[in-house]
């Protein structure tokens, strides 16, 4: 029901990272708008130059990112998910990283109080961000926050005083408190993937169980093909659309000629495996998909021949009655020819002279015992215009 554990896995990475590119224009407009507060911050002061150097680099690095994830597009829905790419994807949150790493490192820079609040505030939200939009994926999380976090760590506890030594322990507890969440969010993603898969499998077994059972309760065991059931909601079904559009529809009885005889003289496996053989035959001679092939019960067939006219329906009639008769199989107890033979009642409605599909069956039968007085091995045939009788 549900895939081995490796599949389960692999489909649930693969999902996750395509989720997470497709939403990846939430972490890089988090970026640029960040980059552009802290150069503000930054405007009018002795690193005004160097500030806007950095929010050009933030911008070029989501220049590349924007590029790459839309290669991450193509190639997923060429190839599917490959890990390589997923790489290759943390590898350019890793570049955006740094970039937020190099301003934790302004920090030692002498950078004004209010900037500095802006830095490090800026730093530590776009970590949460990434905890929340990068956690489909630790690996891109990690290449981002370590680099993005670390020097601002460290710059804050390098700075010798106490409110940087403060602020270096306050943003490493916090960095560790977003790691954790992080973690626990990339948990309910993949349950919720897991549980997805399952009951898509679920649905999916089940489909199939009631398509087989749909299938067995519509097929004859004997001969695989159609059985009585079938045939009749078929029938049903072309009897009302005959009376709607007035389209010929044409079907055929067959029985198998002496097969008491045949069953007498060779046995009943032998008789099973003779039935076998006529349904291939009955079966292929009719080339329409919308035809139907069935074992209307013990050694008679029946189809259904949609929009086909009586003289379509009794070279159908005679392509299986000579058919079976090229099978050859040695029927050495029969009268009527020393293989085995097969009488055939065809009947062609045409909606002119409405009839329910039990009347029609009716006449079907009619002819096909009329096949069978006149001598068997042969066709009977009724057409609304009068009876037709047709011979070997
Ligand atoms: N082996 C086998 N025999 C079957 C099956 N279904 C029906 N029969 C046999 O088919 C025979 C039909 O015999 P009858 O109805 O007397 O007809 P017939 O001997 O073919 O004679 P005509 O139809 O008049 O040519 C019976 O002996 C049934 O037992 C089946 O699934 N397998």
């Amino acid at each position: 029901m549900t895939s081995p554990p490796v599949n389960d896995e692999h489909r649930i990475d693969a999902a996750l990272f395509r989720h997470l590119v497709d939403r990846s224009a939430i972490p890089l407009v988090g970026s640029g708008a960040a980059s552009l507060l802290v150069g503000a911050s930054l405007a009018g002061t002795a690193h005004q130059t160097l500030a806007f150097a950095w929010v050009a680099a933030v911008f070029l690095v989501i220049a590349i990112r924007v590029w790459l994830v839309r290669r991450c597009q193509a190639r997923i829905a060429r190839d599917g998910y490959r890990a390589a790419e997923a790489h290759r994807f943390a590898a350019t949150t890793g570049l955006s990283g740094l970039i937020w790493g190099c301003a934790g490192l302004g920090v030692l820079n002498n950078a004004s109080p209010e900037s500095l609040v802006v830095i490090i505030t800026s730093i530590q939200a776009m970590t949460m961000g990434g905890a929340l939009t990068l956690a489909a994926f630790p690996v891109a999380f990690y290449a981002f926050s370590l680099p993005a976090m670390v020097p601002l760590i460290g710059a804050l506890a390098l700075k010798g005083d106490t409110t940087g030594t403060v602020l270096a322990i306050f943003s490493s507890i916090m960095f560790v408190l977003i790691a954790r969440v992080a973690k626990e969010f990339n948990g309910s993603l993949r349950n919720a993937w897991q549980m997805t898969f399952e009951r898509t499998d679920l649905l999916e077994a089940l489909q199939q169980s009631h398509d087989r059972q749909a299938n067995l309760a519509n097929t004859d065991g004997l001969t695989g093909i159609a059985n009585r059931r079938r045939f009749d909601d078929l029938l049903e079904r072309e009897a009302v659309r005959l009376q709607r559009t007035g389209e010929p529809l044409s079907l055929l009885l067959m029985d198998v000629d002496h097969f008491k005889a045949y069953n007498d003289t060779y046995g009943h496996l032998a008789g099973d495996e003779c039935l076998k053989r006529v349904a291939e035959v009955f079966q292929a001679m009719l080339s329409r998909r919308s035809d139907l092939a069935a074992r209307y019960g013990g050694e008679e067939f029946a189809a259904i021949l949609t929009e086909t006219d009586h003289r379509g329906a009794l070279q159908v009639a005679e392509q299986i009655r000579t058919g079976v008769e090229a099978l050859g199989i040695a029927h050495r107890s029969a009268a009527t020819a020393p293989h085995v033979t097969v009488s055939l009642g065809v009947v062609t409605l045409d909606g002119r002279e409405p009839k329910t599909p039990a009347q029609a069956i009716a006449l079907a039968d009619r002819e096909l015992y009329r096949a069978k007085r006149e001598g068997r091995n042969r066709i009977a045939a009724w057409s609304g215009s009068g009876d037709i009788a047709e011979t070997a």
